[in-house]
């Protein structure tokens, strides 16, 4: 499992600023299969990950969602035969915490 996979989610406050885009391109060097977009000014982490079919796709769903309800941070997820499509952000602060880094790695783990 990688060091990010591994590391701690911290609570994120309202008031926590979103990370600036060096604090994001460090991080996102870690996790070379993720692209940070920006969405109506708000700063996200996505990845499109493929399957054999959609039962596959369906599995994969499950389990980021398990993996989300158990650190209380959840992605979005389209979900479609033979592909699924994670987007990790803070609602919270409108932008990137390390939170999402971190899940984002631990969705990696589930993918294999
Ligand atoms: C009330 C609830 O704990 C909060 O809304 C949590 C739930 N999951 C969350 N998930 C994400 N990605 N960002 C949040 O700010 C967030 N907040």
């Amino acid at each position: 499992m990688s060091s990010l996979a591994q590391a701690t989610c911290e609570p994120c406050t309202s008031g926590t600023p979103p990370l600036d885009s060096n604090a994001c391109k460090t991080y996102q060097a870690a996790l070379p299969e993720w692209q940070i977009i920006d969405h109506d000014g708000i700063m996200k982490l996505t990845r499109r990950f493929t399957f054999r079919n959609f039962a596959d796709a369906l599995t994969f769903t499950q389990r980021v969602g398990e993996l989300a309800e158990q650190a209380g941070h959840h992605p979005s997820i389209v979900t479609e035969w033979g592909k699924a499509t994670v987007t990790w952000w803070s609602h919270d602060i409108k932008g990137l915490h390390l939170n999402d880094f971190i899940l984002a790695a631990r969705t990696d783990e589930v993918a294999e």
